[in-house]
Protein backbone atom coordinates (compact mmCIF):
# COMPACT_ATOMS: atom_id res chain seq x y z
CA UNK A 1 0.00 0.00 0.00
CA UNK A 2 0.71 3.85 -0.14
CA UNK A 3 2.76 3.74 3.47
CA UNK A 4 4.48 0.41 2.91
CA UNK A 5 5.82 2.63 -0.39
CA UNK A 6 6.85 5.37 0.87
CA UNK A 7 8.73 3.44 3.91
CA UNK A 8 10.45 2.10 1.14
CA UNK A 9 10.88 5.38 -0.75
CA UNK A 10 12.02 6.53 2.92
CA UNK A 11 14.74 4.04 2.79
CA UNK A 12 15.88 4.70 -0.66
CA UNK A 13 15.77 8.20 -0.02
CA UNK A 14 18.53 7.16 2.80
CA UNK A 15 16.15 9.27 5.37
CA UNK A 16 17.66 9.17 8.51
CA UNK A 17 15.45 7.39 11.28
CA UNK A 18 17.18 7.50 14.89
CA UNK A 19 20.27 5.60 15.09
CA UNK A 20 20.98 4.57 11.51
CA UNK A 21 23.88 3.91 10.32
CA UNK A 22 24.73 7.61 7.98
CA UNK A 23 20.69 7.73 7.69
CA UNK A 24 21.01 4.89 5.02
CA UNK A 25 19.49 2.06 6.58
CA UNK A 26 20.63 -1.09 7.68
CA UNK A 27 24.24 -1.64 6.00
CA UNK A 28 25.15 -4.63 3.46
CA UNK A 29 25.43 -7.58 6.05
CA UNK A 30 26.45 -9.65 3.14
CA UNK A 31 30.46 -10.42 2.11
CA UNK A 32 31.88 -8.31 -0.32
CA UNK A 33 30.91 -10.25 -4.14
CA UNK A 34 32.62 -13.09 -4.60
CA UNK A 35 33.41 -13.84 -0.77
CA UNK A 36 32.31 -16.00 2.11
CA UNK A 37 32.07 -15.50 5.43
CA UNK A 38 32.56 -18.19 8.10
CA UNK A 39 29.79 -18.82 10.29
CA UNK A 40 31.29 -21.20 13.33
CA UNK A 41 29.89 -24.03 11.72
CA UNK A 42 31.83 -22.82 8.73
CA UNK A 43 34.53 -22.09 10.87
CA UNK A 44 34.72 -25.73 12.07
CA UNK A 45 34.99 -27.62 8.95
CA UNK A 46 37.47 -25.40 8.12
CA UNK A 47 39.50 -25.34 10.79
CA UNK A 48 39.55 -29.22 10.54
CA UNK A 49 40.67 -29.08 6.70
CA UNK A 50 43.10 -26.85 7.85
CA UNK A 51 44.13 -29.15 10.38
CA UNK A 52 44.39 -31.82 8.37
CA UNK A 53 46.65 -29.97 5.82
CA UNK A 54 48.88 -29.01 8.91
CA UNK A 55 49.05 -32.63 10.21
CA UNK A 56 50.26 -33.93 6.54
CA UNK A 57 52.94 -31.12 6.16
CA UNK A 58 54.35 -32.45 9.61
CA UNK A 59 54.43 -36.27 8.70
CA UNK A 60 56.25 -34.93 6.19
CA UNK A 61 58.60 -32.98 7.55
CA UNK A 62 57.95 -29.69 6.62
CA UNK A 63 58.17 -26.69 8.58
CA UNK A 64 54.88 -23.90 8.31
CA UNK A 65 55.73 -20.59 6.70
CA UNK A 66 53.81 -17.03 5.81
CA UNK A 67 53.46 -13.66 4.31
CA UNK A 68 51.27 -11.07 3.35
CA UNK A 69 48.25 -11.27 1.28
CA UNK A 70 49.13 -7.88 0.07
CA UNK A 71 52.39 -8.24 -2.35
CA UNK A 72 53.99 -6.31 -4.67
CA UNK A 73 52.18 -6.35 -7.97
CA UNK A 74 55.83 -7.01 -9.64
CA UNK A 75 55.93 -10.69 -7.92
CA UNK A 76 53.08 -11.48 -10.71
CA UNK A 77 53.97 -9.97 -13.87
CA UNK A 78 54.86 -12.40 -16.46
CA UNK A 79 52.87 -11.44 -19.43
CA UNK A 80 52.39 -14.88 -20.67
CA UNK A 81 48.58 -14.23 -20.63
CA UNK A 82 47.91 -16.59 -17.87
CA UNK A 83 44.42 -16.50 -16.34
CA UNK A 84 45.95 -15.91 -12.98
CA UNK A 85 47.89 -12.80 -13.70
CA UNK A 86 44.91 -11.36 -16.34
CA UNK A 87 42.56 -11.38 -13.05
CA UNK A 88 45.31 -9.72 -10.66
CA UNK A 89 43.46 -8.07 -7.81
CA UNK A 90 45.66 -5.19 -8.06
CA UNK A 91 45.82 -1.16 -7.45
CA UNK A 92 48.18 1.61 -6.22
CA UNK A 93 47.93 1.95 -2.90
CA UNK A 94 48.22 5.65 -0.86
CA UNK A 95 51.81 5.85 -1.19
CA UNK A 96 51.70 5.43 -5.42
CA UNK A 97 52.92 1.60 -4.96
CA UNK A 98 51.50 -1.02 -7.12
CA UNK A 99 50.49 -3.73 -4.97
CA UNK A 100 48.20 -6.88 -5.11
CA UNK A 101 45.97 -9.11 -3.49
CA UNK A 102 48.31 -12.49 -4.28
CA UNK A 103 47.02 -14.70 -6.49
CA UNK A 104 49.08 -18.18 -5.04
CA UNK A 105 51.21 -18.23 -2.77
CA UNK A 106 54.20 -19.55 -4.92
CA UNK A 107 55.90 -16.02 -5.63
CA UNK A 108 55.59 -15.30 -2.09
CA UNK A 109 57.61 -18.23 -1.00
CA UNK A 110 60.27 -17.61 -3.88
CA UNK A 111 60.62 -14.45 -2.60
CA UNK A 112 61.40 -15.39 0.76
CA UNK A 113 64.16 -18.32 -0.48
CA UNK A 114 65.94 -14.87 -2.14
CA UNK A 115 65.68 -12.68 1.29
CA UNK A 116 67.18 -15.90 3.14
CA UNK A 117 70.04 -16.45 0.13
CA UNK A 118 73.21 -17.97 1.36
CA UNK A 119 71.28 -18.49 4.97
CA UNK A 120 68.60 -20.73 3.41
CA UNK A 121 70.12 -24.31 4.37
CA UNK A 122 68.95 -26.65 1.52
CA UNK A 123 66.67 -28.40 0.89
CA UNK A 124 64.18 -26.18 2.16
CA UNK A 125 60.92 -28.05 2.48
CA UNK A 126 58.45 -25.12 3.46
CA UNK A 127 54.43 -25.47 3.70
CA UNK A 128 51.94 -22.71 4.12
CA UNK A 129 47.63 -22.15 3.78
CA UNK A 130 46.62 -18.80 3.03
CA UNK A 131 43.50 -17.04 1.30
CA UNK A 132 44.56 -16.17 -2.57
CA UNK A 133 42.02 -13.50 -4.60
CA UNK A 134 41.13 -12.86 -8.36
CA UNK A 135 39.40 -10.10 -9.72
CA UNK A 136 36.94 -12.03 -11.45
CA UNK A 137 34.35 -10.67 -14.07
CA UNK A 138 30.94 -10.07 -12.05
CA UNK A 139 29.21 -11.56 -14.69
CA UNK A 140 30.90 -14.79 -14.52
CA UNK A 141 29.56 -14.63 -10.80
CA UNK A 142 32.86 -16.93 -9.84
CA UNK A 143 34.59 -16.32 -6.37
CA UNK A 144 37.24 -14.36 -5.77
CA UNK A 145 38.87 -15.78 -3.17
CA UNK A 146 39.92 -19.36 -1.92
CA UNK A 147 42.42 -20.61 0.13
CA UNK A 148 44.95 -22.87 -1.11
CA UNK A 149 47.79 -25.40 1.02
CA UNK A 150 51.03 -25.09 -0.40
CA UNK A 151 54.10 -27.68 -0.48
CA UNK A 152 57.23 -26.54 -1.98
CA UNK A 153 60.54 -28.16 -1.63
CA UNK A 154 63.39 -26.14 -2.87
CA UNK A 155 66.96 -27.14 -3.89
CA UNK A 156 65.84 -30.68 -5.14
CA UNK A 157 66.66 -30.72 -8.37
CA UNK A 158 65.96 -34.60 -9.08
CA UNK A 159 62.27 -36.50 -9.34
CA UNK A 160 62.36 -37.44 -5.69
CA UNK A 161 61.01 -33.89 -4.87
CA UNK A 162 57.51 -35.29 -7.37
CA UNK A 163 57.52 -37.72 -6.07
CA UNK A 164 57.47 -36.74 -2.26
CA UNK A 165 54.98 -34.35 -2.84
CA UNK A 166 52.46 -36.52 -4.44
CA UNK A 167 52.96 -38.57 -2.10
CA UNK A 168 51.79 -36.47 0.70
CA UNK A 169 49.03 -35.34 -1.61
CA UNK A 170 47.83 -38.84 -1.73
CA UNK A 171 48.41 -39.34 1.92
CA UNK A 172 45.93 -36.45 2.53
CA UNK A 173 43.47 -38.02 0.68
CA UNK A 174 43.81 -41.14 2.33
CA UNK A 175 43.32 -39.46 5.69
CA UNK A 176 40.06 -38.30 4.59
CA UNK A 177 38.80 -41.83 3.46
CA UNK A 178 39.22 -40.77 -0.27
CA UNK A 179 40.72 -43.88 -2.33
CA UNK A 180 42.79 -44.70 -5.95
CA UNK A 181 39.00 -45.44 -6.85
CA UNK A 182 37.54 -41.73 -6.06
CA UNK A 183 40.66 -40.04 -7.19
CA UNK A 184 43.55 -39.96 -9.34
CA UNK A 185 46.77 -37.98 -10.19
CA UNK A 186 47.58 -36.99 -13.75
CA UNK A 187 51.21 -36.26 -14.54
CA UNK A 188 53.44 -35.41 -17.12
CA UNK A 189 56.28 -33.44 -17.87
CA UNK A 190 56.74 -30.07 -20.13
CA UNK A 191 59.82 -31.51 -21.06
CA UNK A 192 57.35 -33.39 -23.73
CA UNK A 193 56.76 -29.85 -25.24
CA UNK A 194 60.14 -28.07 -24.28
CA UNK A 195 61.72 -31.49 -26.78
CA UNK A 196 58.75 -30.93 -29.09
CA UNK A 197 58.86 -26.95 -29.25
CA UNK A 198 63.14 -27.80 -29.88
CA UNK A 199 62.68 -30.24 -32.84
CA UNK A 200 60.49 -27.76 -34.68
CA UNK A 201 62.81 -24.70 -33.60
CA UNK A 202 60.30 -22.84 -31.90
CA UNK A 203 61.76 -19.89 -29.55
CA UNK A 204 62.26 -20.65 -26.09
CA UNK A 205 60.84 -17.52 -25.35
CA UNK A 206 57.21 -18.97 -26.71
CA UNK A 207 57.83 -21.77 -23.98
CA UNK A 208 55.40 -20.45 -21.26
CA UNK A 209 52.90 -19.14 -23.59
CA UNK A 210 52.49 -22.09 -25.41
CA UNK A 211 52.24 -23.98 -22.21
CA UNK A 212 49.23 -21.27 -20.77
CA UNK A 213 47.51 -21.99 -24.26
CA UNK A 214 47.96 -25.51 -24.43
CA UNK A 215 46.48 -26.14 -20.65
CA UNK A 216 43.41 -24.33 -22.26
CA UNK A 217 42.65 -27.11 -23.99
CA UNK A 218 40.20 -28.67 -22.58
CA UNK A 219 38.74 -25.68 -21.92
CA UNK A 220 38.35 -23.76 -25.14
CA UNK A 221 37.54 -25.70 -29.02
CA UNK A 222 40.56 -27.04 -30.73
CA UNK A 223 40.63 -24.77 -33.23
CA UNK A 224 40.93 -21.78 -30.69
CA UNK A 225 43.70 -23.49 -29.20
CA UNK A 226 45.37 -23.32 -32.73
CA UNK A 227 44.73 -19.74 -33.04
CA UNK A 228 46.12 -18.99 -30.07
CA UNK A 229 49.41 -20.93 -30.64
CA UNK A 230 49.50 -19.36 -34.40
CA UNK A 231 48.68 -15.73 -32.70
CA UNK A 232 52.38 -16.36 -30.98
CA UNK A 233 54.12 -17.44 -33.90
CA UNK A 234 54.04 -21.20 -33.56
CA UNK A 235 54.46 -22.55 -37.07
CA UNK A 236 51.91 -24.99 -38.55
CA UNK A 237 53.86 -27.93 -38.19
CA UNK A 238 55.05 -27.49 -35.16
CA UNK A 239 51.44 -27.10 -34.05
CA UNK A 240 50.68 -30.50 -35.57
CA UNK A 241 53.59 -32.05 -33.49
CA UNK A 242 52.52 -30.14 -30.21
CA UNK A 243 48.72 -31.50 -30.95
CA UNK A 244 50.36 -35.15 -31.39
CA UNK A 245 52.59 -35.07 -28.27
CA UNK A 246 49.80 -34.11 -26.67
CA UNK A 247 47.69 -36.90 -27.23
CA UNK A 248 50.01 -39.62 -26.47
CA UNK A 249 48.50 -41.86 -23.87
CA UNK A 250 51.54 -43.99 -22.60
CA UNK A 251 55.04 -43.16 -21.48
CA UNK A 252 56.08 -45.85 -24.29
CA UNK A 253 54.37 -43.88 -26.58
CA UNK A 254 56.26 -40.40 -25.45
CA UNK A 255 59.97 -42.78 -25.97
CA UNK A 256 58.75 -43.81 -29.77
CA UNK A 257 58.23 -40.48 -30.18
CA UNK A 258 60.80 -38.17 -28.84
CA UNK A 259 63.39 -41.21 -28.38
CA UNK A 260 65.07 -42.87 -25.23
CA UNK A 261 67.05 -39.88 -24.28
CA UNK A 262 64.40 -37.63 -23.82
CA UNK A 263 64.49 -36.31 -20.54
CA UNK A 264 60.91 -36.41 -20.27
CA UNK A 265 61.01 -39.95 -20.59
CA UNK A 266 63.69 -40.81 -18.21
CA UNK A 267 61.28 -38.11 -15.70
CA UNK A 268 58.31 -39.98 -15.98
CA UNK A 269 60.37 -43.75 -15.81
CA UNK A 270 61.89 -42.46 -12.52
CA UNK A 271 58.65 -40.88 -11.23
CA UNK A 272 56.92 -44.21 -11.32
CA UNK A 273 59.54 -45.86 -9.71
CA UNK A 274 59.68 -43.99 -7.12
CA UNK A 275 55.63 -44.19 -7.17
CA UNK A 276 56.20 -47.68 -6.71
CA UNK A 277 58.37 -47.61 -3.51
CA UNK A 278 55.77 -45.41 -1.74
CA UNK A 279 52.87 -47.69 -2.63
CA UNK A 280 50.83 -44.86 -4.93
CA UNK A 281 51.52 -45.97 -8.22
CA UNK A 282 47.63 -47.20 -8.89
CA UNK A 283 47.06 -43.08 -7.92
CA UNK A 284 48.97 -42.48 -11.17
CA UNK A 285 47.63 -41.48 -14.53
CA UNK A 286 50.14 -40.32 -17.18
CA UNK A 287 48.68 -37.92 -19.29
CA UNK A 288 50.37 -35.75 -21.79
CA UNK A 289 47.95 -33.26 -21.92
CA UNK A 290 48.47 -31.78 -18.58
CA UNK A 291 50.59 -29.19 -18.47
CA UNK A 292 48.90 -26.82 -15.70
CA UNK A 293 48.40 -23.42 -16.46
CA UNK A 294 50.99 -21.89 -14.48
CA UNK A 295 53.84 -20.08 -17.27
CA UNK A 296 56.86 -20.83 -14.68
CA UNK A 297 56.21 -24.31 -14.72
CA UNK A 298 59.87 -26.45 -16.15
CA UNK A 299 59.62 -29.90 -15.83
CA UNK A 300 56.78 -32.50 -14.19
CA UNK A 301 53.62 -31.18 -13.68
CA UNK A 302 50.84 -33.17 -12.01
CA UNK A 303 47.35 -32.22 -11.18
CA UNK A 304 44.94 -34.48 -8.55
CA UNK A 305 41.52 -35.19 -10.36
CA UNK A 306 37.87 -37.31 -9.44
CA UNK A 307 37.70 -40.15 -11.79
CA UNK A 308 33.87 -39.51 -11.76
CA UNK A 309 35.31 -36.40 -13.86
CA UNK A 310 32.13 -34.18 -12.42
CA UNK A 311 35.08 -31.53 -10.65
CA UNK A 312 37.42 -29.20 -11.78
CA UNK A 313 41.05 -30.10 -10.54
CA UNK A 314 41.36 -30.88 -6.90
CA UNK A 315 45.04 -29.94 -7.00
CA UNK A 316 47.82 -28.80 -8.90
CA UNK A 317 51.78 -28.22 -8.88
CA UNK A 318 54.73 -29.20 -10.85
CA UNK A 319 58.52 -28.43 -11.26
CA UNK A 320 59.78 -25.16 -11.18
CA UNK A 321 63.58 -24.60 -11.16
CA UNK A 322 63.59 -20.96 -13.05
CA UNK A 323 61.00 -18.92 -11.08
CA UNK A 324 64.45 -17.23 -8.53
CA UNK A 325 65.78 -16.38 -11.53
CA UNK A 326 63.21 -14.53 -12.83
CA UNK A 327 62.70 -12.32 -9.86
CA UNK A 328 66.68 -11.95 -10.55
CA UNK A 329 68.43 -13.88 -8.30
CA UNK A 330 70.14 -17.35 -8.06
CA UNK A 331 68.01 -19.94 -9.62
CA UNK A 332 67.51 -23.07 -7.15
CA UNK A 333 65.62 -26.33 -8.07
CA UNK A 334 61.57 -25.97 -6.59
CA UNK A 335 58.94 -28.17 -6.98
CA UNK A 336 55.42 -27.47 -4.91
CA UNK A 337 51.87 -27.94 -5.36
CA UNK A 338 48.84 -25.65 -4.44
CA UNK A 339 45.45 -27.33 -3.23
CA UNK A 340 42.53 -25.22 -2.62
CA UNK A 341 39.81 -25.49 0.04
CA UNK A 342 36.30 -25.86 -2.65
CA UNK A 343 36.70 -28.35 -4.81
CA UNK A 344 37.81 -30.75 -2.32
CA UNK A 345 34.89 -29.87 0.24
CA UNK A 346 32.63 -30.61 -3.00
CA UNK A 347 34.47 -33.63 -3.54
CA UNK A 348 34.37 -35.12 0.14
CA UNK A 349 30.61 -33.93 0.25
CA UNK A 350 29.92 -35.98 -3.20
CA UNK A 351 30.91 -39.03 -1.18
CA UNK A 352 29.35 -38.33 2.16
CA UNK A 353 32.82 -38.06 3.53
CA UNK A 354 32.15 -34.49 4.92
CA UNK A 355 32.49 -35.17 9.43
CA UNK A 356 29.95 -33.83 11.08
CA UNK A 357 32.29 -31.41 13.31
CA UNK A 358 29.51 -30.44 16.55
CA UNK A 359 30.32 -27.33 19.05
CA UNK A 360 31.21 -28.69 22.27
CA UNK A 361 31.87 -28.25 25.78
CA UNK A 362 33.16 -30.18 28.94
CA UNK A 363 30.79 -28.39 31.42
CA UNK A 364 28.67 -25.51 31.69
CA UNK A 365 28.77 -23.69 35.15
CA UNK A 366 26.23 -21.51 36.71
CA UNK A 367 24.97 -19.72 39.92
CA UNK A 368 21.91 -20.79 41.12
CA UNK A 369 21.36 -17.11 41.99
CA UNK A 370 23.43 -13.77 41.67
CA UNK A 371 25.14 -13.83 45.54
CA UNK A 372 26.85 -16.99 44.04
CA UNK A 373 28.37 -15.60 40.96
CA UNK A 374 32.10 -15.26 42.46
CA UNK A 375 31.78 -18.51 43.48
CA UNK A 376 30.50 -20.02 40.30
CA UNK A 377 32.70 -17.82 38.70
CA UNK A 378 35.98 -19.26 40.58
CA UNK A 379 34.47 -23.12 39.92
CA UNK A 380 34.49 -22.57 36.13
CA UNK A 381 38.36 -21.03 36.41
CA UNK A 382 39.18 -23.93 38.23
CA UNK A 383 37.61 -26.48 35.39
CA UNK A 384 39.51 -24.16 33.04
CA UNK A 385 42.73 -24.53 34.62
CA UNK A 386 42.32 -28.12 34.45
CA UNK A 387 41.97 -27.86 30.78
CA UNK A 388 38.09 -28.25 30.73
CA UNK A 389 36.39 -26.36 28.10
CA UNK A 390 33.77 -24.17 30.34
CA UNK A 391 30.46 -22.28 29.30
CA UNK A 392 29.90 -19.73 32.05
CA UNK A 393 26.44 -18.36 32.25
CA UNK A 394 26.87 -14.57 32.40
CA UNK A 395 23.25 -13.19 33.59
CA UNK A 396 20.61 -14.85 35.54
CA UNK A 397 19.17 -17.88 34.58
CA UNK A 398 16.30 -20.39 35.00
CA UNK A 399 17.54 -24.12 35.46
CA UNK A 400 15.67 -25.08 32.33
CA UNK A 401 17.35 -22.29 30.07
CA UNK A 402 20.83 -24.06 31.43
CA UNK A 403 19.54 -27.39 30.07
CA UNK A 404 18.31 -25.88 26.93
CA UNK A 405 22.31 -24.37 26.44
CA UNK A 406 23.93 -27.41 27.44
CA UNK A 407 22.17 -29.23 24.82
CA UNK A 408 23.19 -26.22 22.57
CA UNK A 409 26.90 -26.27 23.90
CA UNK A 410 27.01 -30.45 23.69
CA UNK A 411 28.07 -29.87 27.53
CA UNK A 412 28.83 -33.68 29.09
CA UNK A 413 28.35 -32.05 32.50
CA UNK A 414 25.83 -28.77 33.93
CA UNK A 415 27.93 -27.62 37.11
CA UNK A 416 25.16 -26.07 39.48
CA UNK A 417 27.08 -23.38 42.41
CA UNK A 418 23.72 -23.35 44.88
CA UNK A 419 23.64 -21.93 48.28
CA UNK A 420 23.26 -25.40 50.69
CA UNK A 421 25.42 -27.35 48.47
CA UNK A 422 28.64 -24.37 48.74
CA UNK A 423 28.20 -24.00 52.34
CA UNK A 424 28.90 -27.80 52.53
CA UNK A 425 31.89 -27.36 50.32
CA UNK A 426 29.95 -28.89 47.48
CA UNK A 427 28.45 -28.01 43.86
CA UNK A 428 25.66 -30.02 42.37
CA UNK A 429 26.71 -31.66 39.45
CA UNK A 430 24.69 -33.07 36.52
CA UNK A 431 25.81 -35.78 34.11
CA UNK A 432 24.10 -34.93 30.76
CA UNK A 433 24.94 -38.44 29.45
CA UNK A 434 24.38 -40.73 32.06
CA UNK A 435 21.51 -38.33 33.48
CA UNK A 436 22.95 -39.29 37.05
CA UNK A 437 23.24 -36.75 39.57
CA UNK A 438 25.74 -35.79 42.42
CA UNK A 439 27.18 -33.93 45.15
CA UNK A 440 31.02 -33.24 44.36
CA UNK A 441 33.35 -31.30 46.59
CA UNK A 442 34.97 -28.40 44.69
CA UNK A 443 38.49 -30.16 44.92
CA UNK A 444 37.20 -33.22 42.98
CA UNK A 445 35.45 -31.52 40.25
CA UNK A 446 38.38 -32.00 37.63
N1 LIG B 1 44.20 -17.82 -8.28
C1 LIG B 1 42.96 -17.86 -7.74
C2 LIG B 1 42.59 -16.99 -6.75
C3 LIG B 1 41.31 -17.07 -6.23
C4 LIG B 1 40.46 -18.03 -6.72
BR1 LIG B 1 38.69 -18.15 -6.07
N2 LIG B 1 40.82 -18.86 -7.67
C5 LIG B 1 42.05 -18.81 -8.18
Amino acid sequence: GASAASATQDRKAGSARIGEAGGKGLVDVNPPRGTRDFFPEDKRLQNWLFGEFAEVSRLFGFEQVDFPVLESEELYVRKAGEEITDQLYNFEDKGGRRVALRPELTPSLARLALQRGKGLALPAKWFSIGQCWRYERATRGRRREHYQWNMDIIGVAGVEAEAELLAAIVTFFCRLGLTSADVGLKVSSRKVLQAVLARFGVADEAFGPVCVVVDKMEKIPRDKVVEELQKLGVAADAIEGILQALALRSVEQLEALLGPECAAVADLRTLYDLAAAYGYADWLVFDASVVRGLAYYTGVVFEGFDRAGQLRAICGGGRYDRLLGTFGGEDQPCAGFGFGDAVIVELLKDKKLLPEIKHQVDDLVMPQDESLRAQATAVAQRLRSAGRRVDLVLEPKRLKWAFKQAERCNAARLVLVAPDEWSRGMVRVKDLAKREEADVPVEELA
